[in-house]
């Protein structure tokens, strides 16, 4: 019930939340980039931002006031799980002053039973927990896991989860439909329009990404588009 609390007293309304990330193999890793991405992003409304890394959370905890959203992606060999793996990555979100931990809360190596000890680490941390689903079922059970906010962050992203070009939004609809913590569109919303829909099927926060701050893969759209006449 503590949880409930929590999501109610951080963000100031439905809205946009901006995804300010770059892994170390992207152009715009380190320095103090990512949190200048995070000064525009709330400059221009956005009511909350979602980063990666304890450098980057720790950096935007400074430079904004809205609710951060961090994760630590990190890879381990053997694991297809990387969105906060372990106890290590919620401790060091939480000690960087994210308000929120954003992990993996998918049905893959045994990870609906693991998670219910980061949740409640987080929760007695005092941070709220977004739960980064692919399908309706994990979305219910990150419910019943005692998530805060549920994502569709990882929708195309698991084996058995529909691999769509654009945003999964019926999944969206479903979980805004049943479950009662707000639902976070997020992933592969690359336009104004897309957002809009995202809200009309039910979320409370949409979460845009590589659209605004991933400037490789946004002129990576353009040359595409152009190659259909300049071959
Ligand atoms: C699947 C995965 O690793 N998603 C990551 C999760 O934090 C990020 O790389 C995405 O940028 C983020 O989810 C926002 O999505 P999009 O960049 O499509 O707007």
């Amino acid at each position: 019930m503590g949880s409930v609390t929590l999501n109610k007293t951080l963000f100031s309304q439905r809205g946009l939340i901006v995804s300010c990330q770059a892994l170390e193999d992207e152009p715009l890793h380190g320095g103090d980039t990512i949190r200048k991405m995070a000064v525009a992003a709330q400059m221009s409304g956005a009511i909350g931002i979602r980063t990666n890394g304890a450098h980057d959370i720790r950096s935007i905890k400074e430079a904004v006031d809205v609710p951060v959203i961090g994760l630590i992606k990190r890879d381990i060999p053997g694991s297809d799980i990387f969105i906060t793996p372990t106890l290590d990555e919620v401790k060091a979100i939480v000690e960087a002053g994210a308000d929120i931990v954003a992990l993996d809360v998918t049905d893959r190596e045994g990870r609906l039973d693991q998670v219910r000890e980061l949740i409640a680490y987080a929760h007695q941390a005092g941070a709220a927990v977004m739960a980064d689903v692919s399908t309706f079922e994990e979305g219910a059970a990150a419910e019943r896991l005692d998530a805060d906010y549920i994502g569709t962050t990882l929708s195309g992203y698991t084996p058995y989860s529909p691999q769509l070009e654009g945003p999964d939004f019926e999944l969206v609809r479903r979980l805004s439909e049943t479950v009662s913590v707000p639902v976070v569109a997020e992933g592969r919303i690359w336009t104004p329009e897309e957002a809009v829909k995202a809200l009309e099927a039910g979320a409370t926060y949409v979460v845009v990404g590589s659209a605004i701050t991933r400037p490789q893969l946004i002129t990576r759209r353009y040359v595409e588009a152009l190659r259909k006449l300049i071959p």
